[in-house]
C-alpha cells in the first residue's frame, strides 16, 4: 500500500478525534478508561481487529491510560490502513 503524502495525512487527521502525528510516520492516541480492566478489554478488542486485517499497533498500558501508535512498516510511513484502523479503534472505544 502506498505511503500517504503530508497533505493526505493532514486531511485524514482532521476527520479523526484525538489522533496526532508523531515523528512524521506515526499516528498516536491516548485512550482513558474508568477502570484498569476496561483498558485491558479495549486492548483485547483492538488486538482482534488488528489481527483480522494483519496490521498491528504499538500499545502501551499505563494503568487506566492506553496509548496506541500506528504506522506501516513496509511503506516506512502512514498508509490508508493506519487511518482505517484508527477509525475502527475509535468505534470500539465508543
Ligand atoms: C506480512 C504481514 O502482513 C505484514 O508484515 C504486516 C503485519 N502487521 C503490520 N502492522 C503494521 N502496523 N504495519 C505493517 O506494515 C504491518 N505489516
Amino acid at each position: 500500500m502506498d505511503r500517504l503524502s503530508d497533505c493526505e495525512i493532514t486531511k485524514r487527521l482532521e476527520n479523526l478525534q484525538g489522533w496526532s502525528l508523531q515523528d512524521e510516520k506515526w499516528i498516536v492516541k491516548k485512550y482513558r478508561f474508568k477502570e484498569y480492566l476496561d483498558g485491558i478489554e479495549f486492548v483485547r478488542n483492538i488486538a482482534h481487529i488488528s489481527e483480522d486485517i494483519q496490521h498491528h499497533p504499538m500499545i502501551s498500558i499505563d494503568y487506566k491510560l492506553v496509548t496506541v501508535k500506528l504506522s506501516s512498516w513496509q511503506a516506512k510511513g502512514l498508509t490508508e490502513l493506519d487511518f482505517k484502523l484508527a477509525a475502527d479503534y475509535d468505534r470500539s472505544y465508543e
